[in-house]
């Protein structure tokens, strides 16, 4: 890179003096735009393959089930592929009613022929015509002088309305673009385009668009947002005009640049979905109207299965989405960190289902796209207590107590220290099995005999008797309490000391189990968890009581080998 940048590039100032007038700024975005899909026009002749026929009419009626009212379909003077595609539109009869199509062209007479022959016939029709206003593009592309260029734009209307007074029974539309408006005088963009509606003869009741586009992003979104406000407020015959915008995405602002160009004035958006486009891309319109949707607005679009429509944009265009792309990325609605999980389990838990949206970090319901809660919270070295403890509450049905959160997220961090990769929901059950609920040595449950009920009242004593197995080999016991778990502890005659015990059912009707942990001391030692599950209440206690004795003696094993080997190693 340069260390003088400056004797290279040179910011774009659109006025001599700051534009002090603008009133955008305090304004807010009460309703959706005209919506104007060009994934089949801009987003087409951006790729690295230009889609068939068969791919582009499948978008096609991807982009009428999502609810676009205007759709650009192609470049028919381009190829014979874009000619034919749009002649299949209107001879097979696809476009709805309330649907009207677009199709670009230059300002030259052959091309607006062939133009206006491709979409011929159809209801309604708009052609878009455009030409460079910017003054590198009048040097570099045209070598003319500013009359000349606003001439070919004069020109170019004439030869569009005379070709299509030829086909009256379309109802046809006028847009016209002043192309790379972003580093255009706004004067003469303005100059331009008052030509044009003048020439077309534009009514409030057969409006002209102006699309003002950022066919290159050059500013920041605020200046451009002033040139649209100015353009707005000095536009002749404002109420024969939609005002409309189509900023590309170069300094990776084009989202905040038609946000702001809607509050400066602009009534239409044109972009692509998932900002497919030229270089860095067209505006994403999945975006802009999702971000009107998570302000209360509804858009107008429906994104109700934005899976399907990433994949039919990912099909047609070879492109794939990023998985981190706003509100449709695999990866977008998915936790990994420690204190994110925690705030989203906690806000899941307090959601209210017919309230207000507040789960925190998540800023739309992943249900209203069709996506499910399923990878909302996933799990590697990142992750805390409250991300595990999700996943087995979502998988499993079981509902840890806090402290044995604690106490198992070690186990887990452990395992992801130890790959650097993610656990799965699958593995995290996994570990919880071998940590807990596989513990059965030394000592294993067989069967056991309570005498006594507990509807008996206080004092009454339980007698127990239990045949368990002691290193495989059987043992029989006798135990009295004044509890099931408290006879099953003095049966087993070890110096254990419940420390607290909770426990949950798992799942209603004829398949619900119980599910208990136990938290003990055993002699000296830290207090450490036992779980068990079983249909049985009592019987699953007594697998969480046997569980956390055997962990305890498994460290116990574990610390005494270790010692053994670092002794033997000394020596
Ligand atoms: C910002 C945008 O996205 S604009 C849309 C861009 N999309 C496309 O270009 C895709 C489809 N285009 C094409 O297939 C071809 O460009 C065609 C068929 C339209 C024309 O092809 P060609 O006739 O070979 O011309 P080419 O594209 O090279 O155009 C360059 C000529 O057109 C002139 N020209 C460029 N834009 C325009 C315009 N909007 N109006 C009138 N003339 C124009 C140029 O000055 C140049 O003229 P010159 O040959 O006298 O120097
Ligand atoms: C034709 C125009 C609208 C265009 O695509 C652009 O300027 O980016």
């Amino acid at each position: 890179m340069l260390a003088h940048p400056e004797k290279k590039y040179i910011p774009f100032q659109p006025f001599a003096q700051d534009y002090a007038e603008r009133t955008w700024p305090s304004r807010r975005i009460s309703h959706p735009p005209i919506w104007m899909s060009t994934d089949l026009r801009d987003g087409n002749q951006a790729l690295i393959e230009p889609m068939s026929v068969e791919r582009k009419l499948r978008f096609f009626d991807q982009l009428i089930r999502i609810g676009f009212k205007e759709i650009e379909v192609g470049f028919p003077s381009a190829s014979q592929t874009d000619f034919d595609f749009v002649r299949r539109l209107v001879d097979e009869k696809r476009i709805p009613d309330d649907v009207t199509i677009i199709v670009l062209t230059q300002a030259r007479e052959d091309l607006i022929a062939r133009t206006v022959e491709s979409v011929a016939g159809a209801r309604q029709a708009m052609v878009h015509m455009y030409n460079a206003v910017a003054p590198a593009f009048r040097r570099i592309v045209f070598n003319m002088s500013k009359d000349e260029v606003r001439q070919i734009a004069v020109q170019g209307t004439q030869w569009v309305k005379q070709y299509t007074s030829r086909h009256p029974e379309t109802q046809w539309r006028y847009e016209y673009s002043p192309e790379v408006f972003s580093t255009a005088e706004p004067e003469f963009a303005l100059e331009v385009c008052n030509a044009v509606g003048k020439t077309w003869g534009a009514t409030p009741d057969n409006k002209i668009v102006y699309n003002l586009p950022a066919t290159i992003e050059a500013t920041t979104p605020n200046l451009y947002a002033d040139q649209i406000e100015w353009m707005h407020r000095n536009l002749d015959n404002r109420n024969s005009v939609i005002l409309s915008v189509h900023p590309h995405n170069d300094r990776g602002t084009a989202v905040a640049a038609a946000e702001f160009a809607m509050m400066a004035g602009a009534d239409r958006v044109e972009g692509c979905l998932f900002g497919s486009g030229e270089r860095t891309g067209n505006v994403d319109l999945v975006t802009l109207a999702l971000n009107l949707y998570t302000q209360g607005i509804h858009p107008g679009l429906d994104f109700s299965d934005i899976d399907e429509v990433r994949r039919c944009a990912e099909y047609c265009n070879q492109l794939p989405v990023h998985p981190r792309h706003p509100y449709a990325g695999d990866l977008v609605f998915t936790a990994f960190s420690g204190s994110h999980q925690d705030a989203i389990k906690k806000g899941f838990a307090k959601q209210d289902p017919d309230g207000v949206w507040e789960v925190p970090y998540l800023p739309i319901d992943p249900a209203d796209l069709g996506r499910s809660y399923d990878a909302v919270i996933r799990v590697n070295s990142q992750s805390g207590k409250g991300g595990v403890s999700y996943l087995l509450e979502q998988e499993h049905g079981l509902v840890l107590p806090r402290r044995l959160q604690i106490e198992f997220s070690r186990a887990i961090q452990k395992v992801s220290d130890e790959t650097g990769r993610e656990v799965t929901a699958e593995n995290v059950y996994d570990v919880f099995q071998s940590e807990y609920l596989g513990q059965h040595a030394p000592w294993k449950l067989i069967r056991h005999r309570i005498a006594g009920t507990p509807e008996a009242g206080e004092g009454r004593q339980f007698r127990i008797e239990v045949d368990l197995e002691h290193d495989g080999q059987p043992v029989t016991v006798t135990g009295e309490g004044d509890g099931a778990i408290s006879a099953f502890v003095a049966a087993l005659d070890l110096p254990i000391r419940i420390m607290d015990y909770h426990e949950h059912a798992i799942g209603t009707g004829a398949d619900t189990r119980a599910a208990s942990y136990v938290e003990l001391r055993l002699g000296e030692s830290a207090t450490g968890f036992g779980v068990g599950v079983n249909r049985d209440i009592v019987t699953a206690s007594f697998h969480a009581v046997l569980s956390a004795v055997n962990r305890h003696l498994g460290q116990e094993t574990t610390d005494a080998d270790i010692a053994a080997t670092a002794d033997a190693s000394a020596a």
